[in-house]
């Protein structure tokens, strides 16, 4: 049979057993298997850590903005720097309540929330007070945490205007600055034996003027923050929210410099484009008031 076609004898090369591929074992199969499914999981571990830490900074906002927080629950950067209390009074005036709408209305209510939440971590806290509580201010604050502010420590509730501070002795009067980016004055330094006005209005810019006219009606003086003097670069309008000014003030307090106050409150970027976020509605669910974290942050935002 020699030499026949199709009979082409194949050589196949003999492997010798030694340089065959091991089979992998059942065990570290098993191991392997363990890791990819330990590698996977991590994935998920990590995405669910990520979900409740999250969740667990959104109910501390919600808290905070209800001025419902713990000062033990606040994170390490925001814990209190114990110092004396420094003296000057500083009023919200909530004398607006008809000027803004439900949405204002909702965050000036965070707003104050922030303002109290600030003044318990400050180093050099100021005794706070807000007036003319009433309307739709009254009734949000009324549904907001169980009317938590009803409990805020050192924060006084009065029903009147300011002009009550100085009913029993007009020379008080002369100690009161209503602070207002209209005014043609600006703030230098804040004094221990004065008192700081803040307007308790929240209107995006629409009623220019408001408070300057209110304050020279009430025959006191007024000042602007010397936002302009310290940040030239600030492209956006130099009106600041009702928590933000307050801040301002107790960082002043704090480190005696407007420039570092001011670069510590006023958001980032402020500085870079001027970007407005959008404004995010407030939720309600079933008749109890939800705040989103857009929300909150909306009410951090600057007014221009
Ligand atoms: C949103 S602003 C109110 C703007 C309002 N249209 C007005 O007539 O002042 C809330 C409050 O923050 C304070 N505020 C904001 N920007 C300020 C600035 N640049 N200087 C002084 N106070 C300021 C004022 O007390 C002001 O009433």
């Amino acid at each position: 049979m020699d030499g026949e076609q199709g009979d082409v004898a194949l050589e196949v090369p003999v492997v010798p057993e030694s340089d065959q591929p091991a089979q992998p074992s059942k065990s570290s199969l098993k191991k392997a298997a363990r890791r990819e499914k330990f590698a996977a999981q991590k994935l998920e571990r990590r995405a669910k850590e990520k979900l409740a830490k999250k969740e667990k900074k959104k109910i501390r906002a919600e808290k905070r903005a209800a001025g419902e927080l713990d000062e033990d629950e606040e994170p390490q950067h925001k814990k209190r720097r114990v110092g004396p209390p420094f003296g000057g009074r500083v009023v919200v005036d909530l004398g607006f309540d008809e000027k803004m709408t439900e949405k204002e209305v909702q965050s000036l209510c965070s707003q104050l929330g922030y303002t109290y939440s600030a003044n318990r971590t400050a180093g050099n806290p100021f005794s706070l007070l807000f007036t003319s509580l009433d309307g739709k201010t009254r009734a949000r604050l009324d549904s907001m945490s169980d009317a938590g502010y009803t409990r805020w420590v050192n924060a006084e509730w009065w029903t009147e205007g300011y002009e009550r501070l100085w009913a029993d002795d007009p020379a008080i009067k002369q100690t009161v600055v209503y602070l207002t980016a209209d005014s043609d004055d600006e703030l230098t330094e804040l004094r221990p034996d004065e008192t700081y006005v803040i307007g308790g209005i929240c209107d995006h810019n629409r009623l220019k003027n408001e408070c300057l006219s209110k304050a020279q009606a009430s025959g006191i003086r007024t000042a602007r923050l010397p936002i302009g003097t310290y940040l030239a670069d600030l492209r956006t309008r130099k009106v600041v929210t009702v928590n933000q000014a307050f801040e301002i003030l107790v960082q002043w307090v704090d480190t005696r410099d407007w420039e570092s106050a001011f670069h510590t409150v006023i958001p980032k970027r402020k500085f870079e484009d001027g970007n407005k976020p959008k404004e995010q509605p407030a939720d309600t669910d079933g008749g109890k008031v939800v705040v989103s974290v857009e929300e909150l942050e909306d009410a951090m935002d600057d007014e221009s």
